[in-house]
């Protein structure tokens, strides 16, 4: 019989590179930070988690990451109760109470949603080391998958050529400003991983440069479902003007407005079906938004609504309401991208196609990097979560980041060093 307790954990925060994709906030700096988590049994197996590396996430991981060693990774529930015992608000420097500040992509951030982070990257370093033991891939530790394949989108940035920082790295996806440039980055996402759905991050250009780019979408890739997604940066009209233009040519609109009521306002006006990342992310949010009919797709993202098991009650309450599901991702490594796909492979219901930020990196800490085959990666039934920690790269990005500055991911300081007077700008922008 293995031996489940937990021996040691531990939490590796890494630098990943990062090309210039720009947003409603700015453009990603040069490096964003991530955070490798290691649970490792009595055995000596070892559990993989990935998560979430800015500072205000790495205290509270390395405090639990403490209180772990005697538990058993066979008991991820009780992660909610540590989490809890282990956050309360001075554990994060009193920066993180209840108020929701809206500063983030990704909704709102509050204790509630620090506390889901924190449980999601140690949950699935126990599904992993759990799975690794009993031989058992993390999609049977939850009951069983209910697809073998789970298709990815090609999520589209406007973005630059290049940093503006000397020494940064350089990408060889080019400039992509205008809809020819937007047509040419989807030609190579098809070409080269063979998605099957395109989603427009938005939110950057005027409305209508983004209406134009995505109706040349529309026109290359007849028959490829579309998403515009401009993080909340429109008024209830402009919301209108867009989802009426864009009524026959998009699948869904992601977030076009801020908050519950202005996107039940849209959808009352328009009908078009409109997804969110922003307004609906956590349970406690799905009430209101379900009632008003705000949203009509959820997009599940297992780091924040507190691991793979919420997600799976999250797809069911979906399902339950008659409301889609899809899947959000921001910058991320092979590790993740194996827990989203367990993910996906466990949530019932329609699953609309996933994002993944995965092509825009090239770094990875894992032996063997996901390979997309038409679109799709193939649920791995290897034990856990079938992937394997390339310690040579761990130990290189983790030096990057003990050399570097970059402690938080900062989106507008990033556009600062070419607009200096660049603020996050106040929504609805447009
Ligand atoms: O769907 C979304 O809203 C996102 O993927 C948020 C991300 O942070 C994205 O905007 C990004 O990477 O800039
Ligand atoms: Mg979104």
């Amino acid at each position: 019989m293995s031996d489940l307790r937990i021996a040691d954990a531990r939490v590796t925060p890494v630098l990943v590179e990062d090309p210039p994709l720009l947003n409603l906030q700015g453009v990603h700096q040069p490096y964003t930070p991530r955070a490798i988590v290691e649970v490792e049994t009595e055995d000596g197996v070892v559990g993989l988690g990935e998560t979430y590396g800015d500072d205000e996430y790495l205290e509270p991981l390395r405090k639990v990451a403490a209180l772990l060693p005697g538990r058993s990774v066979a008991s991820s529930e009780s992660l909610w109760e540590i989490v809890a015992g282990a956050l309360d608000a001075s554990a994060v420097g009193g920066s993180l109470t209840d108020d929701l500040q809206a500063r983030r992509l990704f909704g709102r951030q509050n204790l509630t949603k620090l506390h889901a982070i924190v449980v999601s990257a140690f949950e699935v370093a126990f599904l992993d080391a759990m799975g690794r033991s009993l031989g058992l891939p993390v999609h049977q530790l939850l009951g069983g998958k209910v697809r073998d394949r789970v298709d990815f989108a090609g999520y589209l940035f406007y973005k630059w050529e290049k940093h503006p920082v000397a020494g940064a790295p350089v990408d060889d996806w080019g400039q992509a400003l205008d809809p020819d440039g937007v047509v040419a980055q989807a030609r190579r996402m098809i070409d080269q991983y063979g998605f099957g759905s395109l989603k427009l991050k938005g939110g950057v250009l005027p409305p209508d440069e983004e209406i134009a780019a995505t109706l040349a979408l529309r026109e290359a890739f007849p028959g490829v479902p579309l998403r515009l997604d401009p993080n909340g940066a429109w008024s209830v009209d402009t919301g209108t003007r867009v989802a009426e233009a864009l009524r026959d040519t998009v699948e869904y609109l992601e977030d076009p407005c801020t908050g519950v009521e202005a996107m039940a306002e849209v959808h009352r006006r328009t009908g078009v079906p409109l997804a969110t990342n922003m307004c609906v992310t956590s349970m406690r949010e799905i009430p209101e938004a379900f009632r008003a009919d705000a949203v009509q797709v959820v997009l599940c993202d297992h780091h924040f609504w507190g691991g793979l098991r919420a997600t799976q009650a999250l797809a069911r309450i979906c399902e339950t309401f008659g409301v889609g599901l899809s899947m959000h991702s921001n910058t991320h490594l092979g590790i993740s991208l194996a827990a989203m796909t367990q993910a996906a492979a466990c949530a019932p219901g329609h699953l609309h196609a996933c994002d993944t930020h995965r092509p825009w990196q090239t770094d990875d800490v894992i032996t063997e990097p996901h390979v997309f085959r038409d679109g799709a990666l193939t649920v791995s039934d290897a034990p856990g979560l079938g992937v394997e920690l390339d310690r040579a790269a761990l130990a290189r990005y983790h030096e990057r980041w003990r050399a570097g500055d970059v402690r938080s991911r900062d989106d507008v300081a990033a556009m600062r060093v070419v607009d200096p007077a660049w603020t996050a700008p106040s929504v609805p922008r447009w």
